[in-house]
């Protein structure tokens, strides 16, 4: 369905990947500035982005290595960016989230972001050692803004954190576990000599 939309897209891959970016900046003053269900609908409106530059790449046969960095590198920072505007918004008082397991929401906000990172880099990690086949896990980049993208349109942003800083960190642990077991016993299917 997105081929026969993305050829109809005059922009080209990376310039709809910076526009995703760009939203993401929004999303994060959203919630910044206390407006979550603002921020949890930017949220899926920069999705779409990083959903369209890809399918605009291969609908046009304009795939490239440098857009698939950026595309990554974009998206590491609107993760970021995100999660700091939610800390942001709840340090300023903008944000009024109570507590979940007596731990302030602000701090369920940093371990999230942590595990969102660290999900996303063991993957690198591992495929830059050879690793295929790393995109494994319960909470890959898509579950994990769709959960905050519900969350902030819910009014459940203080446990949509919670589930992705507990998801993500069992993610990591899936991901270290499956490069393990591929680099152990390295076969053809899903390995590849750096
Ligand atoms: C309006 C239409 C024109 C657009 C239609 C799009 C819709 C079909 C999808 C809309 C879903 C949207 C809400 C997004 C939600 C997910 C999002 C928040 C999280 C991000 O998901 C990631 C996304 C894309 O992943 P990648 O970037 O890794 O993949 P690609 O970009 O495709 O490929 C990368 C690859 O391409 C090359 N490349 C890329 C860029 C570039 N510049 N140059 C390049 O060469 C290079 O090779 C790169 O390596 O994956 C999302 C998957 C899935 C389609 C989305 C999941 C849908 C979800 C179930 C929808 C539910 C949303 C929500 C529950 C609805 C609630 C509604 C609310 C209002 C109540
Ligand atoms: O799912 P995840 O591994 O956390 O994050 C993914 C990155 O590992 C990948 O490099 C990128 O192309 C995807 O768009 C997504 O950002
Ligand atoms: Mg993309
Ligand atoms: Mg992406």
């Amino acid at each position: 369905m997105i081929i026969p939309l993305a050829c109809l897209i005059p922009l080209s891959p990376n310039t709809l990947t910076l526009l995703g970016f760009a939203v993401s900046l929004a999303a994060g003053a959203a919630f910044t500035l206390g407006k979550p269900f603002a921020g949890g609908l930017l949220i899926l409106f920069s999705g779409i982005f990083d959903v369209l530059d890809g399918g605009v790449a291969r609908a046009k046969d304009r795939i490239t290595p440098f857009g698939g960095v950026l595309d990554s590198v974009c998206d590491r920072y609107s993760d970021g960016i995100v999660f700091l505007g939610i800390i942001a918004g709840a340090v300023n008082g903008r944000l009024v989230l109570p507590p979940i397991l007596q731990i302030e929401v602000w701090l369920w906000a940093g371990y999230a972001l942590i595990g969102s990172f660290l999900v996303s880099y063991t993957r690198a990690r591992a495929e830059s050692a050879g690793c295929r086949k790393l995109s494994v896990g319960i909470a890959e980049r898509t579950e994990r803004m769709i959960i905050l993208a519900l969350g902030g349109l819910s009014g459940f942003l203080g446990w949509a954190l919670v589930l992705i800083a507990v998801f993500s960190h069992i993610t990591i642990i899936q991901r270290v576990l499956r490069a393990k077991s591929i680099l152990s016993k390295p076969s053809e299917a899903d390995f590849q000599k750096p």
